[in-house]
């Protein structure tokens, strides 16, 4: 689905990402780690077009479809062509109705064509439909963090890319959100691109894994082979 082949990034002179591999299959979810600064919100920043790449390459395929170039799709189309992300900041609109957050991201990505709030939405997020006419910053943190979730979700993305999905969360709306991401995968088919810090939820949910230290793909595999030495040796 997304394959990535020698990614380097700079800013400025600093040098951030260093020939980073990455290979997203169709129904996977992958877990990036790494420690903070280590450059996992670099790199999606990379996948989503928000920060150039200065060399390498990142190639976009759908079953039956033609591999397309990412590099060469503007960063505004990339939601369009079925990327979703929700950013580690939620960035929902305070002063809109919850409605008007779902709705704006469908205005953004189409601009012709139905213009419907998926029934799924409210399927997974039956309080969102109770708050529909509240703003956006009158929510709970919580409430806020489904709504950033819905709002990647409208255009029922492919590709869903979640930057610490769990920060701040408590233990039993992080089952909740485990649960909600077990589900997009397993029963929508959604790929999922997880970055994440909790070892015991990347268990939980996720299959493979890719390890970052200093902007370096330092260990990649199954989450099942993720052991207490690769653990202590990079994430301690
Ligand atoms: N806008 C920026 N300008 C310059 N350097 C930056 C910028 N954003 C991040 N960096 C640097 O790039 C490196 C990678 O940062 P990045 O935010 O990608 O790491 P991270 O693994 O996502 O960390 P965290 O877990 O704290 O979000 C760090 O050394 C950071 O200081």
């Amino acid at each position: 689905m997304l394959s990535l082949r020698a990614i380097n990034q700079f800013y400025g002179q600093n040098h951030t990402l260093w020939d980073v591999d990455l290979d997203l299959m169709p129904g996977s979810c992958t877990a990036v780690l790494g420690q903070h600064g280590m450059g996992k919100t670099t790199l999606v920043n990379c996948i989503m077009g928000y920060l150039p790449v200065n060399s390498g390459t990142m190639t976009w395929q759908e079953k039956n479809a033609p591999p397309r170039d990412l590099n060469l799709q503007p960063s505004e189309q990339r939601a369009g062509m079925g990327i979703g992300y929700v950013p580690q900041a939620r960035h929902i609109f305070s002063q809109m109705s919850v409605e008007d957050n779902l709705m704006i991201a469908l205005k953004a990505a189409r601009s012709n064509g139905p213009l419907a709030i998926p029934p799924m939405i409210f399927d997974l997020f039956p309080h969102l439909y109770d708050l529909r006419h509240q703003r956006g910053g009158d929510l709970s943190l919580d409430q806020q963090q489904q709504l950033a979730l819905a709002r990647a979700l409208v255009l029922q993305p492919k590709l869903l890319i979640l930057d610490e999905p769990t920060e701040g969360m408590s233990p039993w709306l992080e089952e909740d959100m485990g649960n909600l991401l077990r589900c997009l995968n397993h029963q929508y088919g959604m790929t999922i691109l997880l970055l994440e810090q909790r070892i015991s939820f990347i268990r939980r949910v996720a299959d493979y894994f890719l390890l970052l230290h200093r902007g370096r793909n330092v260990a990649t595999g199954r989450v099942a082979q993720l052991d207490e030495g690769m653990i202590n040796k990079w994430l301690t």
